[in-house]
């Protein structure tokens, strides 16, 4: 059954915050203000969502009939997101209880609700953002694409090879996010930013409805998929998995342990703050090479669309801004933790996503 990561979460002076988890005993180098337990069992709230949805359709549940609520879904889903933020920036004022995010404190009330006034949110040592940030959102988003391709199915007889692969790509992903939950606890939304209406509304609206939209597109534009073409397709979304999944593990394993065989004969830049930095390896290459790997699976996804309309290369556009202004706030984060050691970082790699364009 599922683990438990130990959290620290600890503001150093004049620092951002950040997190970092205690694995096999041993022990952060952080100063210990909080220490929480985060329950890992994203990927078995997966297994039994999906089990007891298949109990459910087995007994005459109607998911084929949910493509045809989207809209409204969508809607209450967003009322929803907005009440629960009002609801956070109303504890957030009246009973913080865990530290003030630092960028959601302007004393501007709109853009503190926007960006989340607290950092961690939690009832009990129940936190908010940890649960949103993946479950609700990712389980959805696979359940509305289970949902399309099944409607498909009644409408068309079968499910079209383009829907399936949609399908496939995305749980993978969503699986992979799933069984990588832990990591999920070093990502600047958890470590630095508020859980205000935009990470609210981004965790439980946005992902399950936008990401959705390529198996929304072919519900209603069903696309000629030759097998050539979708197995040139299938290997673009196993190089990018491929690096994006390397990319990050790389990094976690060597945030947990640098003596690990896998990542200590890579080179490293030491810094002031006694943390390395990769500097050889998949980080070697560009400064966010998940980022990388991401955006091509991006691209995968959207490809079984064919190429007549924009509609399912929006996920591939948005991405793009989102990594983009992602990697800088990152880059600007770096910068002040690291000062010198991530300057000579990016000497020695100097492009940011894309070797030789970015
Ligand atoms: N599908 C979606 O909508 C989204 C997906 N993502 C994905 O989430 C994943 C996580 O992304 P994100 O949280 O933005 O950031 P990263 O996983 O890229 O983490 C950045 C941090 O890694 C550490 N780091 C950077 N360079 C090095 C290095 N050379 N050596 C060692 N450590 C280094 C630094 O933290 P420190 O030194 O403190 O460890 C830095 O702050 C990515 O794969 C991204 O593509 C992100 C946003 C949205
Ligand atoms: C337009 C708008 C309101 C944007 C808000 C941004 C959020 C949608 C994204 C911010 C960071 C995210 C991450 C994932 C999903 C999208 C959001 C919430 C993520 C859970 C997707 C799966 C990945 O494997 C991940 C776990 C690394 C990732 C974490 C960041």
């Amino acid at each position: 059954m599922g683990s438990a990561a130990i959290v620290h979460l600890a503001r150093p002076a004049g620092g951002a915050l950040f997190a970092a988890c205690t694995q096999g005993g041993r022990t952060s180098e952080l100063k210990d203000k909080s220490r929480l337990r985060y329950p890992i069992n994203g990927f078995q709230a997966l297994v039994l969502t999906a089990l007891l949805m298949g109990l459910g359709v087995s007994v005459g549940l109607p998911l084929g009939a949910l493509p045809g609520m989207l809209l409204p879904l969508a809607f209450a889903t967003t009322l929803t997101s907005f009440i629960f933020s009002l609801l956070l920036y109303a504890k957030a004022l009246v009973a913080p209880a865990s530290a003030l995010a630092p960028g959601g404190n302007s004393g501007n009330s709109m853009y503190d609700f926007f960006l989340g006034r607290e950092l961690n949110p939690r009832l009990g040592s129940f936190d908010f953002k940890y649960f949103c940030e993946l479950r609700p959102g990712l389980i959805g988003w696979v359940f509305i694409n289970l949902a399309l391709l099944m409607q498909e199915a009644e409408l068309r007889g079968s499910p079209s090879l383009a829907m399936w692969l949609v399908n496939g790509f995305q749980l993978l992903y969503v699986g992979d996010a799933l069984w990588y939950e832990e990591s999920v606890l070093t990502t600047m939304d958890i470590i630095h930013d508020g859980f205000g209406f935009m990470l609210v509304f981004g965790d439980l609206a946005w992902v399950p409805f936008t990401y959705s939209l390529q198996a929304q597109f072919l519900l209603y534009h069903p696309q000629p998929l030759g097998l050539p073409m979708a197995l040139l397709i299938c290997l673009l979304k196993v190089i990018g998995y491929y690096i994006f999944r390397g990319a990050n593990s790389q990094k976690n394993t060597f945030r947990k342990n640098p003596s690990d065989p896998s990542v200590a004969g890579l080179e490293t830049i030491p810094t002031a703050t006694g943390r390395q930095l990769l500097v050889s390896g998949w980080w070697g290459m560009v400064r966010h090479p998940n980022y990388l790997g991401d955006l091509i699976m991006a691209l995968a996804w959207s490809l079984p669309c064919g190429l007549s309309h924009l509609l399912p290369y929006f996920y591939v556009l948005y991405f793009t801004a989102l990594l983009v202004h992602r990697e800088a706030r990152d880059e600007q984060q770096c910068l002040q933790k690291y000062g010198r050691a991530w300057q000579e970082y990016c000497k020695r790699v100097p492009y940011r996503i894309i070797p030789y364009v970015y």
